[in-house]
């Protein structure tokens, strides 16, 4: 395919999208019925769109409108490419551009600029103030960074480095964490690499491997990941601590491949349909469903459906998680609520919300993470229990 090509097919994916079909199903479909387009193509016409979506707004406006021509004006306008050299009319390239598109189009302001609903921009400023909130929200219109997490269970860093370099995956560290590595080149071979196969790697962002490394942690520690999902966090638990960790999800087709992926891993996991039957434990994870602010760039559609009401929604979830999770840690033990979130009203307001429900759960540490280079954007608040259940049987009540 031409690069006018490339453009011209993922405008009309665009279209698609906007027609309400979610990016990864139009992008499959068009791999099904695009033939011709070489894995170069497929990569070069999805990067196209998914830029397109993390820049949806500021693309519209350059290039006066939502459509995904349009889009794609305003995505060359943006780069100071010139849209004539695309826009061409020629075979497979999109038409030639008329007189009112050429007349169409303004530089972006305000929440326009920064890719984000106006109700966001202001939510941003809300949850840390206007400068860091104008670079979070830019950082979420560039594309992530592939980050690998080094098991250790199988490895080190410099290890899994050296046995991915072996396969031509060139990898560096990120500070973020001590397990971190950035893939540089050869991203798309990871998969299907040694290293991965045998275990040495996990596919995990940075931050998500700091928010682990942060946790409080005691040699023999009993640990319940409340949230597990597909196991990212309880597999870095599970190598952290060197011995079993459990795993619980509301949704248990959820877990499905952490089996798989712990004996891949070397790790030892214990799915919990009912954690209250092996409570208490010592540490209780809560990496709660949240908007995923802080890793829009992996799915930006995300960024234009989020709404004010499904942020009360997601709060209401979160509080029920915390209330029951609570309830699962030994007394004088850890609680630590996680959120891949941006947004107060996810983070600190659902912490104070808890704390005013059941006092006794002191703040030991809160962390941020911004998204950028080093990874996405993520909030942690560990919280200890009062010794009450042991004052107790003591004979003494203030916890
Ligand atoms: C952010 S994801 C977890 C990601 C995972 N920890 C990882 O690192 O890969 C949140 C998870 O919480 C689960 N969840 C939603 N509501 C829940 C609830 N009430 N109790 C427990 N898990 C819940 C979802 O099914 C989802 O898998």
């Amino acid at each position: 395919m031409t690069p006018a090509a490339r453009v011209q097919a993922a405008a009309e994916l665009l279209d698609a999208i906007r027609a309400g079909q979610r990016a990864e199903a139009a992008l499959t479909a068009w791999g099904r019925r695009a033939r011709y387009a070489g894995s170069g193509d497929r990569a070069a016409v999805r990067d196209l769109v998914y830029d397109a979506l993390r820049r949806r707004r500021s693309y519209a406006a350059r290039g006066g409108g939502e459509s995904g021509r349009a889009l794609m004006l305003g995505r060359l306008r943006a780069r100071g490419e010139a849209p004539e050299a695309v826009f061409t009319g020629a075979r497979h390239a999109p038409a030639a551009l008329t007189e009112a598109e050429r007349a169409a189009g303004r530089a972006p302001a305000g929440a326009e600029a920064l890719d984000l609903p106006d109700w966001l921009a202001a939510a941003f400023r809300e949850s840390f103030g206007p400068e860091e909130a104008e670079a979070a929200a830019l950082a979420l219109r560039d594309r992530a960074p592939v980050h690998l997490r080094a098991n250790l269970l199988r490895t080190d860093r410099a290890g899994a480095a050296e046995a991915l370099a072996a396969e031509g995956i060139a990898t560096r560290p990120v500070a973020t964490a001590a397990t971190a590595l950035e893939v540089t080149e050869g991203a798309r071979r990871v998969a299907r690499s040694r290293a991965f196969a045998e275990g040495l790697v996990e596919l995990q962002d940075a931050a998500s491997q700091a928010v682990v490394a942060a946790l409080p942690l005691a040699p023999g520690a009993r640990v319940l990941d409340f949230c597990a999902g597909g196991g990212g966090k309880t597999l870095a638990l599970a190598a952290r601590l060197g011995r079993p960790v459990a795993a619980h999800d509301a949704l248990p087709r959820r877990l499905a491949d952490l089996p798989a992926r712990a004996a891949r891993a070397g790790a030892e996991v214990e799915i919990l349909p009912e954690p209250e039957a092996a409570a208490p434990f010592d540490l209780v994870l809560c990496d709660a469903p949240c908007s995923g602010s802080g890793s829009w760039r992996r799915d930006p559609e995300a960024k234009w459906r989020l709404s004010p009401a499904r942020l009360d929604e997601l709060a209401a979830t979160q509080d029920a998680i915390l209330d029951r999770a609570a309830a699962l840690v030994a007394p004088g033990g850890h609680l630590a609520y996680a959120t891949c979130s941006l947004l107060g009203p996810e983070n600190d307001a659902r912490i104070a919300a808890f704390r005013a429900r059941g006092p006794g759960w002191r703040v030991v540490e809160t962390r941020r993470w911004r998204p950028g280079p080093e990874g996405d954007g993520f909030y942690l608040c560990v919280l200890k229990g009062a010794l009450r259940a042991i004052k107790a049987t003591q004979g003494c009540f203030s916890a």
